[in-house]
């Protein structure tokens, strides 16, 4: 009898759902985008019920494709940080999902900073004073909707990121919980206690009832009610989805790191049982917590990677299709001039520099279009050097190799530049779908498909390797001349701000 494991992918794009069987092989998927929705300078929402439907509609139409006897179980992945609260009693949605991307906190995380205790909450928390994580998105819905403030302290409201959504839907209300990687990003859970913060939560001002349950990523949480799917299943396995990659790469040794590249890039090295501080604003976190034994991570986060090429195709036009990059880097050469910094929405790690936009630097009389496009696969590389670099001042200097995984890492001549920039070999697997794969690997931990981590890594097969081979003067070289153009750009942000 064939065995699959449903995979749901919630992400800031699409949702997806992949069925794997239990070789962690790829049998059926389906993926839906839905709205991204705008209503500020600087905010990014979702509709809760676009999340919910497009969910839904995935999750069928790949159930359908098999007998669901043999589905043993669904684990679900998701977009991090995007802050959902909806009323116990109904389950509706009291506002629209606050993405992680949104910024509308950001002059409240300047007044925080400036009241001195931001050492504190990254001492916590492993994260930085940032909007991008869900406690001071959770505090605005608080203040700024009609009577949210006062349903809450009366108990009525739950909050939760998308993981605990979908959980709370699918099982038509009976299970309010999460992961601890989600919890992990929140800014109210203690990393080093493993609990909800009562301080940060005071800080904050939000009430502890609203809170999920945090749990080991591979639980059973709850059974998907069978009027939702069709058919009742256990949901045993929740991770946010870079944690989710992590593990879909096996990356279970300390030093092991993979980098996905979708519309940012996050980058995570597993520290094992040592919660390393970074010194250099990168975040400690969770990478996972199995059999309630907790793994921590160092990760790097960047808002712009796919993004970047979104933009020189949607934005001004200069390629049809993403694809269309690797014959024109080819043809130009990895030896140019032009540097592109994408800070369109400011930097991320390891500058957090909100204030930061894009720049175009380098340029001469002979620079076109394919000149441009190079530039934009260049500083995907340039700054994952960049998060690299930071890793190694906080003592992870012994990275040999990276695996990698994302919709950009089909580019070869991206790749192989990676490689040459970073001075590792790049690993890309035979499934790149590592997100959904990990939520697959811990349902099946947990409902016994699968025994321990070694026969997970076992499922991990390479498709390429790539090796560096520019001499490394080289590439010393151009990404000298990255760093030269971030400060630059940096410059022209404290210019600004100082006016
Ligand atoms: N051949 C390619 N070269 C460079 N970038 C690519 C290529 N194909 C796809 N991409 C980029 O990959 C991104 C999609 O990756 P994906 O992992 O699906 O993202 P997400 O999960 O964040 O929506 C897009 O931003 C796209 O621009
Ligand atoms: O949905 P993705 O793949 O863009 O990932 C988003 C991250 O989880 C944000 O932290």
């Amino acid at each position: 009898m064939a065995r699959y494991i449903l995979s749901i992918d919630q992400g800031t794009t699409s949702s997806r759902a992949i069925l794997f069987d239990v070789a962690g092989k790829i049998v059926h998927t389906s993926a839906q985008e839905f709205e991204q929705i705008f209503p500020e300078n600087g905010w990014v929402e979702h509709d809760p019920n676009a999340i919910w439907d497009t969910t839904l509609t995935v999750a069928k139409e790949v159930l359908c494709k098999v007998e669901a006897q043999d589905v043993v179980g669904m684990g679900i992945t998701n977009q991090r940080e995007t802050t959902l609260v909806w009323d116990k009693h109904t389950g509706e949605p009291i506002y629209n999902a606050i993405v992680w991307q949104d910024r509308r906190t950001a002059d409240y995380c300047h007044r925080l900073k400036a009241q001195g205790v931001e050492e504190t909450v990254t001492q916590k928390t492993g994260l930085v004073l940032d909007p991008y994580f869900s406690a001071t998105k959770v505090r605005w819905i608080l203040e700024n909707v009609p009577d949210a403030r006062e349903k809450a302290t009366k108990g009525d409201l739950l909050f939760g990121t998308v993981d605990s959504f979908l959980l709370w839907r699918l099982t038509n209300g009976a299970v309010h919980a999460t992961d601890a990687t989600n919890a992990s990003r929140t800014l109210l859970f203690n990393i080093h206690t493993q609990q909800w913060d009562s301080n940060l939560l005071s800080l904050f001002d939000i009430p502890e009832s609203m809170l999920p349950e945090v749990k080991d990523c591979d639980s059973v949480f709850g059974e998907a009610h069978k009027d939702i799917l069709g058919v009742s299943l256990p949901i045993a396995g929740i991770a946010g989805d870079q944690q989710a990659a992590l593990i879909g790469q096996a990356c279970f040794s300390p030093g092991m790191v993979k980098s996905t590249y979708g519309t940012g890039c996050f980058v995570i090295a597993n520290t094992g049982d040592k919660a390393i501080a970074s010194h250099n604003k990168l975040l400690t976190t969770v990478g996972y917590r199995i059999q309630g034994k907790t793994t921590y991570a160092i990760e790097g986060s960047i808002f712009m990677a796919g993004a970047t090429m979104q933009w020189l195709r949607d934005g001004i036009g200069l390629i049809d299709h993403a694809s269309e990059s690797l014959a024109m880097a080819e043809s130009v050469g990895a030896h140019q001039s032009v540097y592109l910094v994408p800070a369109f929405t400011g930097l991320g790690a390891p500058y957090w520099n909100p204030e930061a936009r894009g720049a175009l630097v380098g340029m001469t009389r002979d620079t076109g279009p394919k000149e441009i496009v190079t530039a934009g696969l260049q500083s995907v590389a340039y700054q994952t050097r960049d998060l690299l670099e930071a890793m190694a001042k906080d003592g992870l200097n012994e990275i040999k190799r990276i695996r990698v995984d994302g919709g950009m890492v089909v580019n070869d001549w991206a790749m192989q530049f990676l490689s040459d920039v970073l001075h590792v070999k790049v690993d890309r697997p035979v499934v790149t779908e590592t997100t959904a794969l990990g939520a697959a690997m811990l349902a099946g931990l947990a409902l016994g498909v699968f025994d321990s981590l070694d026969e997970l890594s076992e499922l991990w097969a390479e498709e390429h390797e790539f090796e560096m081979t520019m001499p490394q003067a080289q590439s010393e070289q151009l990404y000298q001349g990255w760093v030269r153009a971030v400060k630059g750009v940096e410059f022209m942000a404290q210019l600004e701000s100082d006016q």
